[in-house]
């Protein structure tokens, strides 16, 4: 079974606005809004992509009602903790002349909440995957994964953390099967600008080393690169299409590479699966579809 945790849940809403300028009155084009948090979003695409799973985490207020309601109409199966003060997120996500996103800090979790979460982690059987994923409210230590890592050392489950910073950093020697850093993450960890697949490999070499297992580095439109516990190395440029809605391309990633993993645990096909999920859901409104998917899958050239 698969299961994802996220601390700190959203409604992401993403507004249009023609030409946004500060210090005034802008109107929107158009605004949606939908349900996120980056395991929220592994938890959609993988439905999507025909993967049960359940959505763990802390909601609350109205906003975490909303969150909860969309992904029951979205058929994801949800197991979330809800916490007493405060308000899930929103987040806001700008879209004009350039792309600019405000996300929230989340509510208040605490210790008793955290015990609620830990009664769920006891329930993880061998073999089950467990996606850590996305930041988590400011008054929690940036040990937490670390902590929830430590407390299933030994239960044989795989884990796949998608975090910054020291969150991320927190967990490496504890050796996730895989964490998927973007190359501006990868390049905060180590206090450089990263740019070139030459130094996405060079970096991530350097969190094989403090012990990641697999390590797949996202870079937007120019590709993704995978370094795998076998010591092979894979790279793509970024299937080609238009832009709709980046939001989420990265947590789609996610959920292809598992996807694609779990199917028979061949890592060029999980690469394949990340690459076109994610650029997938970027070419769509929505979280990429499976038919979305399998389309990019067999039009983009992999030089693999
Ligand atoms: N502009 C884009 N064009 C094509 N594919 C994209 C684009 N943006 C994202 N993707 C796809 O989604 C993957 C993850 O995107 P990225 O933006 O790097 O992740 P994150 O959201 O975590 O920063 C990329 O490796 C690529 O396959
Ligand atoms: O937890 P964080 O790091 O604030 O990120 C949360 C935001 O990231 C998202 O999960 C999207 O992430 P990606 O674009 O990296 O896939 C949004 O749904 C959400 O608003």
């Amino acid at each position: 079974m698969i299961y994802t945790v996220t601390f700190n849940p959203s409604l992401d809403y993403v507004v249009d606005v023609k030409t946004f300028k500060t210090g005034q009155v802008n109107r929107t084009e158009q605004e949606k809004m939908f349900p996120g948090g980056k395991g929220i979003n592994v938890s959609i695409v993988l439905n999507h992509l025909g993967l049960k799973s359940t959505a763990w985490g802390f909601l609350a207020g109205f906003t975490g009602e909303e969150i909860s309601k969309r992904l029951d109409e979205e058929g994801v199966n949800t197991d979330f903790i809800q916490v007493e003060k405060g308000i899930s997120r929103i987040n806001v996500k700008l879209r004009s002349t350039e792309e600019t996103e405000i996300n929230g800090q989340g509510p208040m979790i605490r210790s008793t909440d955290i015990e609620k979460l830990y009664a769920k982690l006891d329930t993880l059987k061998t073999g089950d995957v467990l996606v850590l994923a996305g930041s988590i409210p400011d008054v929690m230590p940036q040990s937490i994964y670390m902590d929830i890592m430590k407390y299933l050392e030994g239960k044989d489950v795989m884990i796949a953390v998608d975090a910054t910073r020291e969150l991320l950093a927190n967990v490496l020697p504890l050796h996730p099967f895989l964490i998927k850093p973007n190359n501006h993450e990868l390049g905060q960890l180590f206090g450089v600008t990263i740019s070139s697949k030459e130094d996405v490999k060079k970096y991530a070499a350097k969190l094989q080393e403090q012990g990641a297992r697999n390590v797949l580095v996202s870079m937007a439109g120019d590709g993704a690169v995978l370094l795998t516990e076998e010591g092979k190395a894979f790279e793509s440029e970024a299937p080609e299409g238009k832009v709709k809605n980046s939001v989420g391309a990265g947590d789609s990633m996610v959920a292809g590479f598992l996807a694609g993993y779990l199917k028979n645990k061949d890592y060029a096909q999980a690469f394949k699966m990340g690459v076109c999920t994610g650029s997938a859901s970027a070419f769509s409104e929505e979280l990429a579809t499976k038919e979305e998917v399998e389309q990019l899958l067999k039009n983009h050239a992999f030089p693999f």
